[in-house]
C-alpha cells in the first residue's frame, strides 16, 4: 500500500511498532445473559456437526451461570491491561478488540479500524497454540471479515497474525506461580505427594495430527504441533514447580471438553477419567493447569472447576486448579513483545528470540496446508491467504 493511497487523515505507522498502526485482540466472544446463549450456541456451532444433545448439556452450563460466560470480561480486563501496558512503556498504538461468535463482532471492529484510517494490524488470537479451531479459524475469521469490508467497497487493511506464543516466558511464569500457588493451598500432608495434570482442549485426533505445519503432522494420533506444543509448555512448568519446591511430581497431559459424535476419535483421557485413575493408583492430591486457556472462562469454569472439581469430592480426592494468565500484567507484557518484535521483523531486522522449552520460535506466517481445515476456505495472514 503505498502512501498516497492512505486516507488523509490516516494516523501514519511512526515510531516502535511501525510498520503497524493497531493491535486487535481477537477471541472467541461468549454469552452475556440467557437470551443470548441459544444464538452464542448457533454462531459457534454453525456446520460443525455438534450433537443436539450436547448443545443442550452445554447450554445448561451456562444458564447454570446465569447465561453469562466470563469471557468478555475477562477480555475487557485484557484489553485495560495492554492499553495501560503500552501507554507505561511509551508505545502508542490503539488497541481493538473483536470476537468470532459474539458482539463486539469481528467483522463490525474491523470496520471501525478502516474508518479510523489502520493500515496495517497485528492480531493476536486469544488462543496460544496450534490447531485448527485456535488458529486457522480465526484466520478464516478475518477472511470472512476482509471480504464483507471489499464488499462494502472499503479499502482492505493487511492483517498480520502474531506467532503463537504457547512457550513466551509471559505465558509461562504467570501459569508456573499459578501451580506454586495452588500447591500452597492443598492441605500439608498431601502437598508433597501432589501430582500435576495439564488440561487442554481435546479435539479430534485427525485435526491434532494435522495441526502444525506439513512437516509437523503426524499420522497415528501422536497428536502433531497440538499435542506437542502442550507438553513442551507441560514440562517447562513442571521442571520449574520442581526446581522451586524440591519435589519432583508424577505429571501428564489430558484433556477437556469433547464435544464431537461419540464415534469420532478424540485426544483423551478426559481429565474426570484421570482423576479416577490416580485416585485408583493411591495418587494423594492433584493440580489440575489448564495450560490450554488464556483465561478462567466458562471451560475452565465448568469443566475443571465445576464439574471434574465434583468428580474429585466424589472420590475423595483433594484438588486444586491453577490460574490462566488472565490479564496478568506480566502477559501484557508479552504482547507488547510479541507486537515489537514481528514489527522489527517486518521492517527487516533480526530481533533477539525469546521461548522457552525445547521447541524455538514458532513461525511468524502460517505456511499452505498449516492447520487444514475440513473443508478448504480462504483464510487471511497465511501463506495461502488471498488478501495481500
Ligand atoms: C482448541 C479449542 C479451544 C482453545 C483455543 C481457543 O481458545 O480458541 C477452544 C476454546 C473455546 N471454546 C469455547 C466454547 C465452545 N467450544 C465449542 C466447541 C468446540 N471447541 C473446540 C476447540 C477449542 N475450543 C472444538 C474442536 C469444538 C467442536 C466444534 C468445532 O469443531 O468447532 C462449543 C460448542 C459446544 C460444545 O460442544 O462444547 C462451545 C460453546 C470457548 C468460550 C468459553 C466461554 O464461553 O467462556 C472457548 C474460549
Ligand atoms: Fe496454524
Amino acid at each position: 500500500m503505498s502512501d498516497q493511497l492512505r486516507a488523509p487523515d490516516a494516523p501514519a505507522a511512526e515510531g516502535l511498532a511501525a510498520p503497524y498502526d493497531a493491535l486487535l485482540l481477537l477471541s472467541f466472544g461468549g454469552p452475556e445473559g440467557p437470551d443470548d446463549v441459544v444464538p452464542f450456541l448457533e454462531n459457534v456451532t454453525r456446520g460443525r456437526g455438534i450433537p443436539r444433545e450436547r448443545l443442550k448439556e452445554v447450554g445448561q452450563h451456562y444458564f447454570g451461570f446465569g447465561g453469562v460466560s466470563p469471557i468478555n470480561g475477562q477480555n475487557r480486563e485484557l484489553l485495560a491491561a495492554l492499553r495501560k501496558d503500552f501507554a507505561d512503556a511509551g508505545l502508542d498504538l490503539p488497541v481493538y478488540w473483536g470476537n468470532r461468535n459474539w458482539a463486539p463482532y469481528l467483522t463490525d471492529v474491523m470496520r471501525e479500524m478502516v474508518r479510523d484510517g489502520r493500515r496495517r494490524i497485528a492480531v493476536l488470537a486469544t488462543s496460544a497454540y496450534a490447531s485448527y479451531s485456535g488458529c486457522r479459524q480465526y484466520r478464516e475469521n478475518l477472511a470472512d471479515a476482509l471480504a464483507t469490508l471489499a464488499e462494502e467497497g472499503l479499502e482492505l487493511p493487511r492483517v498480520d497474525k502474531l506467532r503463537h506464543y504457547f512457550n513466551h516466558p509471559g505465558f509461562v511464569r504467570p501459569m508456573i506461580d499459578g501451580v506454586l500457588a495452588s500447591l500452597a493451598a492443598l492441605p500439608e500432608d498431601v502437598r508433597d505427594g501432589a501430582h500435576l495434570a495439564f488440561t487442554t482442549h481435546s479435539i479430534p485426533t485427525a485435526a491434532a495430527d494435522t495441526s502444525g505445519p506439513v512437516e509437523e503432522h503426524t499420522g497415528g494420533g501422536e497428536g502433531g504441533a497440538y499435542v506437542r506444543q502442550h507438553l513442551d509448555v507441560a514440562r517447562v512448568i513442571a521442571d520449574a514447580v520442581e526446581a522451586e519446591t524440591g519435589t519432583a511430581r508424577p505429571w501428564q497431559l489430558v484433556y477437556q471438553s469433547r464435544s464431537g459424535a461419540p464415534h469420532i476419535p478424540w485426544l483423551e483421557p478426559d481429565i474426570s477419567d484421570h482423576l479416577e485413575a490416580l485416585h485408583g493408583e493411591g495418587a494423594p492430591a492433584v493440580v489440575m493447569v489448564p495450560i490450554g486457556f488464556v483465561s478462567d472462562h466458562m471451560e475452565v469454569l465448568y469443566d475443571l472447576d465445576t464439574e471434574a472439581t465434583a468428580k474429585a469430592a466424589e472420590l475423595g480426592l483433594p484438588v486444586a486448579r491453577s490460574a490462566t494468565v488472565g490479564a496478568d500484567p506480566r502477559f501484557a507484557a508479552a504482547v507488547r513483545e510479541l507486537v515489537l518484535e514481528r514489527a522489527a521483523r517486518e521492517r527487516g531486522e533480526r530481533p533477539a528470540e525469546c521461548w522457552l522449552g525445547t521447541l524455538g520460535q514458532s513461525h511468524d506466517l502460517c505456511a499452505v496446508g498449516c492447520c487444514p481445515a475440513r473443508a478448504p476456505r480462504p483464510a487471511a495472514a497465511g501463506a495461502d491467504s488471498p488478501y495481500a
